[in-house]
């Protein structure tokens, strides 16, 4: 069978014929590879951060400051990736993170996206602001879950959320940390909300309770922007979605530990995502993985928890899993794929990260991801300043 560490081999293979990817392989410069051939409105739109930066920063920072101690002599000369969540087993701790209106980057957007993710193998959590509508997708798609944007109108959010089970999506993913937009200077100077020109509504205009609301003449972005966001969703919102769906449900967006503890006390959810968004909504944030084993501590050992915001390379993968997550979602770089070309923009981008990960843990010493465990890391000389009480 095919490993990961397969597509490595054929690169070498290939340049004795004198080839070579016309893609880097070096997934922290693809951003920049992907700039050259994004519209200046798709660069600001998904190479934007909230406010200064500096959270987008910061996130980085935080894989950057901590160091692997690797083990030597561990007879890993094969890796399983594989993690078990939610009674299934995902080939690899990588999912594709929800990003909204993918065909600000490349025409078929999501349908390339899940086209490749389904050939690596690697889950899709499909945005509820996706530019194709969630059928659409899941006929192309492999294992899937689906992001909720809370609708104003609940009806609306029940109708999304059992259109997304009979589709097959088998988790929820309910974000909680955009009940705004963020502030974000790129948007904002160059005037653009992908939204507004047409990307990212689909499953609002193809849902007929969306429509069905949709007042006689009226525009349907005006009306969109009048269900799409429900800023006043609080606590008591969440056991009402646990009536809608028998399926998991996880919290995205939280980084105070005690916001992932009240959840689970509400026994409103099954797993949290910790994420700021990858730096897009407030900015001045703490890393998410910084808060992440503060997170892992407050929930146990048997609640999933996920980790994004700054994840880049197979060491990345490493170090969220040694600090307590159970899967990483992978953001940006799929979508400078996509942009750079399309399906198999993405597939070699996941290519790349599933070899690099899999060579990672050869060189750690880890056969499984059970392996990857604290000790894989160098203490912080200082350590995590926060205490949560
Ligand atoms: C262009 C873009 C659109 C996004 N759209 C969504 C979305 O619709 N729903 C959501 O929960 N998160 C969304 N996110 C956040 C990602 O799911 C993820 O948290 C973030 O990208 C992680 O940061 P990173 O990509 O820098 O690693 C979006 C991110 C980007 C870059
Ligand atoms: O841009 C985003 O980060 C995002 O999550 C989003 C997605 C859809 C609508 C609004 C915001």
């Amino acid at each position: 069978m095919a490993t990961p560490a397969d597509a490595v081999r054929e690169i070498y293979l290939a340049g004795i014929g004198g080839g070579t990817p016309a893609l880097t392989t070096d997934l922290t410069a693809l951003e920049e590879q992907a700039r050259a051939v994004m519209t200046p409105a798709a660069v600001g739109y998904v190479l934007g951060d909230a406010g200064t930066g500096e959270t987008g920063r910061l996130n980085r920072r935080a894989y950057a400051r901590r160091h692997l101690v690797p083990r030597m002599l561990r007879g890993a000369a094969q890796r399983d990736l594989s993690v078990s969540l939610f009674g299934r087993t995902l080939s690899s701790p990588v999912l594709l993170a929800p990003i909204a209106a993918q065909t600000v980057a490349h025409p078929e957007g999501e349908l390339a996206t899940a086209r490749a993710a389904a050939e690596a193998g690697v889950p899709l959590v499909l945005s509820t602001g996706s530019s194709h509508s969630l059928e659409d997708v899941a006929a192309v798609a492999g294992p899937r879950w689906f992001q909720l944007y809370w609708p104003s109108d609940r009806a609306v959010a029940a109708s999304l959320v059992r259109r997304a089970e009979q589709s097959g999506y088998t988790a929820i993913v309910l974000t909680v940390d955009a009940p705004t937009f963020g502030y974000r200077p790129t948007d904002l100077d160059s005037g653009y909300l992908p939204f507004l020109h047409g990307h990212g509504i689909a499953n609002f205009t193809s849902d007929p309770v969306f429509l069905a609301g949709l007042p006689d003449g009226g525009s349907v972005l005006q009306h969109w922007a009048r269900v799409f966001a429900n800023p006043a969703l609080d606590w008591d919102d969440l056991p009402w979605l646990r009536t809608v769906t028998s399926l998991p449900i996880l919290l995205k967006g939280v980084l105070h530990p005690a916001d992932a503890r009240r959840a689970l006390d509400l026994e409103a959810v099954d797993g949290v995502i910790v994420s700021n968004h990858g730096g897009r909504q407030l900015d001045g944030t703490v890393a998410a993985l910084d808060v992440l084993p503060a997170v892992r501590a407050a929930v146990g050992n048997d609640v999933p928890v996920l980790v994004d915001s700054g994840v880049r390379t197979g060491s990345d993968v490493l170090k969220a899993l040694a600090l307590g997550a159970d899967a990483v979602l992978y953001g940006r770089p799929y979508l400078y794929g996509l942009a750079l070309d399309g399906q198999a923009g993405v597939a070699h981008v996941l290519r790349c990260l599933l070899a690099d990960l899999d060579l990672a843990m050869a060189l750690a010493g880890c056969r499984s991801t059970a392996d990857v465990t604290p000790d894989l890391l160098m203490p912080e000389a200082h350590p995590a300043p926060y205490d949560f009480g």
